[in-house]
């Protein structure tokens, strides 16, 4: 497997910088997680104090999933918020405008043609669809490393374009299903633990998520032991060019905001891919499915807020963006108690 060079974030910008923190006009730690992510953000840039939070791009992956008949919404659903996307009315456009992120969908996986959608948006797309996991591969062999080197590609584009925050975004009915499947294999959690209610399924619907990650995790049996092999057969085109995006952020050393439960479960296979690129990863926030609080646990990963969110989209991360910006100007405007007269 390709072994990817991941760059250590800068330890002695790191170390000034909790000795710049501990001098600010305040008790020592008093600034809490701001601290903690205030030193994150220096030696993630090599500078004391960072550079400010100019660029904050969010890329949405938009795909269908073969488990969509387990969702409390349509598959429809996926094709028709594409188009919000584009139009700028989904709950990721108008919070990201809020913090002035910029948003980005790609049909991945969309099972429906958008044959009237810019030709950019369908530049990178897989398949229609995936399989349903339960009963067959997600994907067709070849087709993970396929979408986890578009995931890579932009990435790399982004950063071109000046991104110096990446934000995974997922839009995909029936995700939360891949998502547990991913988690429980990945970790060995039982599918009860890690299955949740998604868009808002009942507890029988919930149970049929449950026999869906069990079924998926029988038939996968001992091939979940490879990352590639765990997205081909309980993954999707979306799960692997996430992991990938995720994978090349932390190859660029560009910080990069996980949001719920479908990134944080691509940032766990992307891990067992990379295992240093945790390194360049935040948690944005907690969400409400459960597999998402076994991955962050997993990646070593606190979330910054905890709002009760499970929209996706990116959603959650954008949200987080202005607590990243906090830490940066205690730390590179507060006084210093050195100066107190
Ligand atoms: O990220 C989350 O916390 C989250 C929790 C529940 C649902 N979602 C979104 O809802 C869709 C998946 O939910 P479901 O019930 O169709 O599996 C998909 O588009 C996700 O972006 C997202
Ligand atoms: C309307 C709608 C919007 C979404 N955005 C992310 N997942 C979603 C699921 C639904 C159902």
């Amino acid at each position: 497997m390709t072994r990817f060079d991941i760059p250590s974030p800068d330890a002695a910008a790191h170390a000034a910088a909790l000795e710049r923190l501990d001098g600010l006009v305040k008790p020592v730690g008093s600034l809490g997680r701001l601290e903690e992510l205030a030193a994150w953000l220096c030696a993630a840039s090599g500078q004391v104090p960072p550079p400010p939070i100019a660029r904050p791009r969010v890329v949405v992956f938009a795909g269908d999933h073969g488990v969509s008949r387990l969702s409390a919404y349509p598959r429809e659903i996926t094709a028709a918020m594409v188009r919000v996307f584009l139009a700028g009315r989904s709950g990721v456009n108008v919070l990201a405008r809020e913090v002035g992120a910029g948003v980005r969908v790609l049909d991945i996986a969309v099972d429906a043609d958008l044959s009237d959608v810019p030709d950019a948006v369908r530049a990178h797309k897989i398949r229609r669809g995936s399989g349903s996991i339960d009963v067959e591969d997600a994907l067709e062999p070849g087709e993970a490393r396929l979408a986890f080197d578009v995931g890579r590609t932009v990435a790399d584009a982004e950063i071109a374009e000046g991104a110096d925050l990446l934000v995974p975004g997922d839009m995909g009915i029936g995700n939360t299903t891949v998502a547990a499947a991913l988690v429980a294999a990945a970790l060995g959690v039982p599918a009860e633990e890690v299955v949740g209610a998604g868009t808002g399924v009942d507890e029988a619907g919930r149970a049929r998520k449950v026999e869906a990650v069990r079924a998926g995790l029988a038939r996968a049996g001992s091939r979940v032991s490879d990352p590639f092999e765990l997205l081909t057969a309980l993954g999707s085109a979306c799960a692997a060019a996430t992991a990938g995006f995720l994978v090349q952020g932390a190859v660029r050393g560009v910080p990069v905001l996980l949001d719920g439960v479908f990134s944080g479960a691509a940032a766990l296979v992307a891990a067992e891919i990379a295992p240093d690129a945790p390194r360049w990863w935040l948690a944005g926030h907690r969400s409400t499915e459960p597999s998402q609080a076994f991955a962050l646990k997993a990646l070593g990963l606190a979330p910054i807020l905890d709002l009760g969110l499970r929209l996706g989209e990116g959603s959650g991360a954008v949200q987080a963006i202005p607590a990243l910006r906090a830490a940066r100007a205690v730390i590179a405007d507060m006084g210093l108690l050195a100066d107190l007269a």
